[in-house]
Order: structure tokens, then C-alpha cells, then sequence
């Protein structure tokens, strides 16, 4: 029960290979154009890749890099993809619409209409099995949406941001059968909430630009990030560029000094690398800070936001959380040049 997937798109700038193992979850996450919902397209059968080639399960889904081409049509490939809307069959009730791709199966009607029931209660949405999707709140048209896609018992479920068209009292209830149906189960979701990548998925892929910039464990990759993306998620900031002893040089010119998190663990310098330090680490002052070993730079406040109960001082891509009491101090605004200082202490910096 593998997939194993490569695809060019050379119109959109994607080439991705991906592999999920049996009983896997997979998030993807990536910016706005990453092409993560390409990426499922290929997947599902609603999109023809340039190349590549993809099976699941030994079966092949495509194979375009030869000279007979190979295309398993949508409806054959053992996945199901559950969209950010649930898109119903408007004119069918709830349990007509789960029963619908079984019945499409070959199913006997009641046998379709018991295993609809069935997941029906699953999703706890039986008592809505007579009703029709206009009257349905977003919430249980979601959850009727998931029971349909798994009454297709598809081998592979796709999920395109399956919690993002939900307020949020009904992201929460649904988050929990999500964990709940995907237990064990091969599945690819596409989110843009960090929380859903923690709680579903074994391991998080992360997209930018049509490539696989990064993948790891969730946690791995929130913990020492190698994308500007996935430190954005952590909340963390990102500087890339060469290394350069313990610290690294930006094209820019600008030197982070930083200590070696996993001793002796670093590449040659030369090679590219990334300094990584939370915001909470990053000091404001008005004049350059000297005093070793820190790092004191000038920056142009870009923003300043509240967070939490600091706040949060942006400049460009960094940011500092400092006391609303020495923002006030420091007679702060956007425009201003102040100087950042972080202690090499509080900096990672590793090879990417
Ligand atoms: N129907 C289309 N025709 C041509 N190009 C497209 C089409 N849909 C998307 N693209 C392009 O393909 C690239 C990947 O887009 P894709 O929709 O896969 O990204 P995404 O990661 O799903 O983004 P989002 O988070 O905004 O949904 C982008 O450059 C996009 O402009």
C-alpha cells in the first residue's frame, strides 16, 4: 500500500516525487502558488503532468516518461478527494449521497444504504441521513463529505484544506474525527494550520515554488526548520546564507553569530546554512549594542503588532517580541532605524 509519485508540470513550475508509505499520513504545506493542490490534482487523476510517473499500491496511476503512455482515469485510481467545500449532490439526502459511490460500484442498493449508515454514525451525522445539503450547517455538510469519500474505500485519501471553509466551533469537533478516521490510514492532507499537521499527520512535506523544499516529522521540522516557510510556521526567525565558522554571512554582508547546536555536527564552511532564533530572543535598542558575543544589527521597522502580551517589532522577514513598556520607552513606529541584538547563545545555526 505505497505511493510513489513523481510529476513535471512545467507550466506551473512543478516537480515534485513523493512517497507515502502504507498507513502514513502526509500534511503539505507550503505559500499561496507552492502547488499543493497540483500536487493532489496528479494525484487524483484531474490533471496530466508533462512527466512523471505514479503508482499506488502496484497499480499504476500514470506513466508518461515512456513511449506508451499509461492514464488511469479519476474514478479508477483508489483514491477520494475531499475538497475545502463538500460539494454534495444537491438533489440527493445525506445518506443517498454517501451510498452514491458504491451504488456508482456495482453495490446492491440496500447493502450501499447499510454501509452508508453505517458511516453515517461514524462521522455522527446519522440523524441527519434524511436531510438534503441546502439544509445542512458547513459543519455536517463536512462531515457527510467525509463519509462519502470513505464509502469509496479508497486506498488513498486526499484532503485539500479540509477545515479551512469552517468557523472556528466547528474546525475543533471535526479536527477530532479527522485524527479519528485517519488513524492508520494513507492519506494526504493539504493544510495551511500548523495545528492540523501536529495532530493528523506523521510527517509534513513543505512545498514552495512547485519543489519539495523540506520534509521531516512534524516536530523535526518545526524544531529546526530549513525553509523560511516552515520557520515562519514555528514562529521563528530565518536567516540564510553561508556558513561560516559558527555563525553565517547573508549576501547581503550581514554576519550571525551563532553557537553549533549539535556539536561537530557542522558542514564545511563554504556551504549554505541557516541562523535560527526565536523573536523572544531578540533585544531592541536605539544605538548599536556592542558587548561580545552578540550580534548587533540595524534594521528599518517595518510593523509593530501586538503579541500575546509582548510586542511583536517587525523588520522585513525578522521580528522582536519586547514589553509594551519598553516600546513605549523606545518611542517606537514604523520607519524607524533601530538596532536587533541576540545573543550567539540564542542562535542556532546548522547546515541546509
Ligand atoms: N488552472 C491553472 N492553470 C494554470 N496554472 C495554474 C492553474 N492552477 C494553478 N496554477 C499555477 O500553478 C502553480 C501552483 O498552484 P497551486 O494551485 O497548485 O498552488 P497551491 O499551493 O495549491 O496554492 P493555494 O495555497 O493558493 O491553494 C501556481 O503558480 C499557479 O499560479
Amino acid at each position: 500500500m505505497t505511493l510513489s509519485f513523481q510529476a513535471a508540470v512545467a507550466g506551473r513550475g512543478f516537480d515534485v516525487a513523493l512517497t507515502v508509505r502504507p498507513g502514513e499520513t502526509v500534511a503539505v504545506m507550503g505559500p499561496n502558488g507552492a502547488g499543493k493542490s497540483t500536487l493532489l490534482a496528479g494525484i487524483a487523476g484531474l490533471l496530466r503532468p508533462d512527466s512523471g510517473r505514479a503508482e499506488l499500491n502496484g497499480r499504476t496511476l500514470f506513466d508518461l516518461d515512456g513511449s506508451r503512455h499509461t492514464w488511469s482515469p479519476p474514478h479508477n485510481r483508489g483514491t477520494a478527494l475531499l475538497a475545502q467545500e463538500p460539494l454534495l449532490f444537491p438533489h440527493l439526502s445525506v445518506l443517498d449521497n454517501v451510498a452514491f459511490g458504491p451504488r456508482s460500484a456495482g453495490v446492491s442498493r440496500s447493502e450501499a444504504k447499510e454501509r452508508a449508515l453505517r458511516l453515517l454514525v461514524d462521522v455522527e451525522a446519522d440523524h441527519l441521513a434524511a436531510r438534503r445539503p441546502a439544509e445542512l450547517s458547513g459543519g455536517q455538510a463536512q462531515r457527510v463529505a467525509v463519509a462519502r469519500a470513505l464509502a469509496a474505500d479508497p486506498a488513498l485519501l486526499l484532503l485539500d484544506e479540509p477545515l479551512a471553509a469552517l468557523d472556528i466551533h466547528s474546525a475543533p469537533l471535526l479536527r477530532r474525527l479527522f485524527k479519528r478516521v485517519l488513524a492508520g490510514r494513507q492519506a494526504i492532507i493539504v493544510t495551511h494550520d500548523v495545528l492540523d499537521a501536529l495532530m493528523l499527520a506523521d510527517r509534513v512535506v513543505i512545498l514552495e515554488g512547485g519543489r519539495i523544499a523540506e520534509e521531516g516529522p512534524t516536530r523535526t521540522v518545526l524544531e529546526r526548520p530549513r525553509s523560511s516557510f516552515a520557520a515562519g510556521l514555528a514562529g521563528l526567525n530565518f536567516v540564510p546564507g553561508t556558513l561560516d565558522g559558527t555563525g553565517v554571512r547573508t549576501d547581503g554582508g550581514l554576519r550571525i553569530a551563532g553557537h553549533d547546536d549539535e556539536p561537530g555536527q557542522l558542514p564545511t564552511p563554504g556551504g549554505f546554512g541557516v541562523a535560527v532564533f526565536p523573536p523572544s530572543a531578540v533585544s531592541v535598542f536605539l544605538t548599536d549594542a556592542h558587548g561580545s558575543p552578540r550580534n548587533s544589527f540595524a534594521v528599518t521597522i517595518t510593523d509593530l503588532e501586538p503579541h500575546g502580551d509582548q510586542v511583536r517589532v517587525r523588520a522585513g522577514s525578522l521580528a522582536a517580541d519586547i514589553t509594551p513598556a519598553a516600546s513605549a520607552d523606545l518611542a517606537l513606529v514604523p520607519g524607524m532605524t533601530v538596532h536587533f541584538v541576540v545573543k550567539a547563545a540564542a542562535v542556532s545555526v546548522y547546515g541546509t
